[in-house]
């Protein structure tokens, strides 16, 4: 088909780009043709392949090859492209009289191209005098020169990255990161990209690697190995550093090289360089990423300074105790004693922990605090007035709005409240926070890093409270902050253990106390009245489920009251079959719906979805849940592309195509993003094969999801594994650099320190109260108990 031996190429310009799939930059668009070296005799060719950027109206070569597609008809499918320079000498004058080079007209344009033909570009580049002629003086001479040097150097290296199959993003950042000196710098070293730009893992450096001839144990590629393990050992396992065997044992394996006498040595001495490059850190033979011990040491030194900062209080115990009196007539309640400990600790103290399971108080108990802090401080309760210094803050938008409403005060997002934007730019970020009392809760979802710019952000004399429940899953990020604050016992710290929510008629409260406590009561497969369970394989999990949502969807239960929640993505039980399962059943395909896809995925109006990154510039956050109320086709709007109308509780947004990869649907989400989040009714699918994942914590944060009903699915044994298998602490050393920091020798006994509740009640009690229906146990449920769903079990 080609006239020459060159691969068959259309230069051409783009008129219209009708379709583009952000994941993997496939596109298809038509171009009016300029030069081909093929026999294709019309004007226009439609072109299809992954590209970066490109735009309508420039111009472009693409090479590849013409397909004949069954649909559609003769195609160019299209392997690489280049945007073309202009050529000729009409484009070229019309190129150096642009907007680009100032102080060149049209005159002086021409010139240039007599002067030096059609080849002025590339002479140009070659040589920095080749305009000395144009008399234009040094300096103005130079800048053009830089500009047409960098432009060319810009779409080289734009087109090379293209080449090594790095799409538009990672080309712009790389380029961003390196500039002029990009392809200098991959030539180099390919594994330093793993260190310089997020996104770019070993594999990828490697493969690119192997292309410019890096292999077997060469000192890159050991380096790019290392810190690829450190980073996915460290996410894996939520530690904060790595044992230094254990990663020198893994870094062999990935290598994969054939062994050499001295591979260990070289292996050392790869670590040795990266800890000269102050990349990663060696402490008693633990390997850290340098950012993340940088990370522990500054959080322990920012508590220090607050600590020392803080100048007590200027009003009197008895003053406090009067004033604890009115706010218990105002709130009608009566604290008790380890309640009272905490608010008065914490008034008292610089920093406080308040620490407990699920109804035992925390809400309260923060209250209490503020109300307590307005009157004895004299300081205003009035958000809206400019003396306000009060700050109330946690880590996903569903617990700060949880926070907002019973506190009746505002409360952010964590990255709200520091100005952060959720992206790698956090890193430099450097807030600072303007108030006197600071209130954090869900403290266990907070990470080091998050925490390190939160406590880094407060100032001195500032008091700091922190409320969570240290029992619940860590956070997701590397650490976990709040049970090493506690455990350091370098802080007052209540632990709450009176369960104070037992007028209701919850059964759910005191089974997930005695799961924390690894208790495996006999009535835990039996049917209560706000909970239950129904045994099934996992091959069964599916057709349970859809029966127990189809049949909680007859009775009226909204979609957004019922949450799945279930601990992997993969296999029959995992969240992504049963999204599609769930959503097959609620909200399925009918003729003339609208639907869109991405990837695997469908949505359609009335979909639920979840929130997957930190956008504060819409005001919607990781683990936010929201329902699609709109589709509008590429064709039905000006901007010519897809877009989803989703309602965040109350806050609509509107997202692209390309940015659908930041939801999926919700029907069934993970445990890890529940946290923080609390559903009317939580179904619970735990099967065996998940055995990894079964861990106390992870099923007690489940539990303790479901406000009335609970509805277990499954394996039992995988339940009582769940109970058994009492997570072990992560490997941090927050907690030493404490001790180092607030020069604590010996720490006490947490007996001694930690404020606890001499005698829980007894939950039997509390149970058998229901039990003989002294209360109404389906108050506000209409008629639906969890029990009417183990029919199932029978089908
Ligand atoms: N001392 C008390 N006397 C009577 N009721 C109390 C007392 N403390 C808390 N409560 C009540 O117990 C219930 C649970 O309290 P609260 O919501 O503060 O707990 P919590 O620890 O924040 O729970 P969760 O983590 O589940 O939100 C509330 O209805 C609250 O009014």
């Amino acid at each position: 088909m080609t006239e020459s031996n060159e691969k068959p190429y259309f230069l051409g310009t783009v008129k219209a780009i009708f379709f583009e799939n952000p994941e993997n930059l496939y596109k298809i668009f038509t171009i009016k043709i300029k030069k081909t070296n093929t026999d294709w005799d019309a004007k226009d060719i439609v072109v299809t392949g992954s590209f970066g950027e490109i735009s309508e109206e420039e111009e472009y070569r693409f090479e590849g090859k013409i397909v004949d597609h069954p649909k559609y008809g003769k195609q160019f499918q299209a392997t690489t492209y280049k945007r073309s320079r202009p050529s000729g000498r009409k484009e070229l004058i019309n190129f150096f009289s642009s907007d680009e080079f100032p102080g060149i007209g049209k005159k002086k344009a021409e010139k240039i191209v007599d002067e030096l033909g059609e080849n002025a570009i590339d002479k140009i580049i070659k040589d920095p005098h080749a305009l000395d002629f144009l008399k234009l003086g040094e300096d103005k001479t130079q800048q053009i020169v830089e500009q047409i040097s960098s432009n060319h150097q810009t779409e080289q290296a734009l087109y090379q990255l293209n080449n090594f199959g790095f799409g538009p993003t990672l080309s712009a950042r790389i380029y961003q990161k390196y500039g002029v000196q990009t392809m200098e710098k991959i030539n180099d070293d390919p594994y330093q990209l793993v260190i310089d730009v997020k996104g770019v893992g070993f594999k990828r450096a490697d493969e690119l690697a192997k292309r410019l001839g890096i292999t077997g144990d060469d000192p890159r590629r050991i380096k790019g190995a290392m810190i690829q393990m450190v980073s996915s050992l460290i996410n894996e396992t939520g530690d904060t550093y790595v044992d230094g065997n254990e990663l020198i044992r893994r870094v062999s394996g990935v290598l994969r090289t054939s062994s050499t006498p001295d591979l260990d040595k070289k292996l050392v001495d790869g670590l040795k360089n990266l800890v000269k490059d102050g990349v990663l850190l060696v402490e008693d033979g633990n390997v850290y990423q340098k950012d993340l011990s940088d990370s522990e040491w500054s959080i322990s030194q920012s508590l220090k300074m607050i600590t020392d900062t803080f100048k007590g209080v200027s009003w009197t115990k008895h003053a406090l105790k009067k004033e604890l009196k009115k706010i218990e007539k105002d709130f009608d309640v009566e604290y008790d004693a380890s309640q009272q400990k905490a608010i008065e600790q914490s008034l008292t103290h610089p920093i406080f922990l308040l620490t407990g399971g699920p109804g035992t108080g925390k809400t309260t108990i923060i209250n209490a605090i503020v109300a307590a802090y307005g009157k004895l401080n004299d300081e205003t309760l009035d958000p809206a007035s400019d003396d306000y210094a009060i700050a109330l803050a946690a880590p996903t938008g569903r617990a700060a709005k949880h926070m907002g409403e019973s506190t009746g005060l505002p409360a952010k997002t964590i990255h709200r409240l520091l100005g952060l934007t959720g992206t790698e730019d956090d890193e430099f970020a450097e807030p600072s926070l303007d108030c006197k009392l600071l209130i954090i809760d869900e403290m266990s979802m907070v990470d080091t890093k998050l925490f390190k710019l939160l406590i880094e952000a407060v100032q001195p004399g500032t008091q700091v409270v922190l409320v969570g429940d240290q029992d619940q899953l860590p956070s997701v990020g590397p650490g976990q902050v709040f049970s090493d604050l506690i455990n350091s016992q370098a802080f007052p710290t209540t632990i709450l253990k009176n369960i104070h929510r037992q007028d209701e008629d919850s059964t759910i409260i005191q089974l997930a106390h005695d799961i924390n406590e690894g208790v495996i009561v006999d009535g835990i497969f039996e049917n209560r009245s706000d909970r239950s369970f129904i045994g099934c394989t996992s091959r069964d999990v599916p057709n349970v489920l859809s029966q127990i949502i189809s049949k909680s969807n007859e009775r009226g239960f909204d979609i957004e009251d019922v949450q799945v929640l279930a601990p992997m993505y993969r296999g029959q039980a995992g969240i992504d079959n049963l999204n599609f399962v769930i959503q097959n059943v609620l909200n399925p395909m009918k003729p003339k719906r609208k639907e869109v896809s991405m990837g695997n995925t469908k949505y359609r109006i009335n979909d639920k979805v979840v929130y997957l990154v930190n956008s504060p510039e819409d005001n919607v956050f990781n683990g936010e849940i929201g329902k699609i109320i709109g589709i509008l086709l590429a064709k039905e709007n000006t901007d010519k592309v897809d877009k989803l109308i989703i309602d965040f509780d109350g806050n609509e947004v509107t997202l692209d195509r390309k940015d659908w990869i930041n939801i999926t649907l919700a029907y069934c989400t993970s445990i890890h993003k529940s946290q923080g989040s609390e559903f009317e009714m939580v179904i619970l699918p735990l099967v065996n094969e998940e055995s990894r994942m079964l861990r106390r914590n992870l099923l007690y944060t489940a539990v303790t999801r479901a406000k009335r009903l609970l509805i277990m699915v499954g394996d039992r044994s995988a339940f009582e594994r769940s109970i058994r298998d009492q997570s072990s602490d992560r490997k941090t050393t927050l907690k030493e650099r404490i001790f180092v920091t607030f020069k604590i020798k010996q720490p006490k006994s947490k007996e001694a320190q930690v404020e606890e509740e001499t005698k829980p009640k007894d939950y039997r009690l509390t149970l058998d109260m229901v039990m003989n229906n002294s209360i109404d146990p389906m108050i506000g449920m209409g008629d639906t108990k969890p029990s009417d769903f183990l029919t199932i079990q029978n089908k």
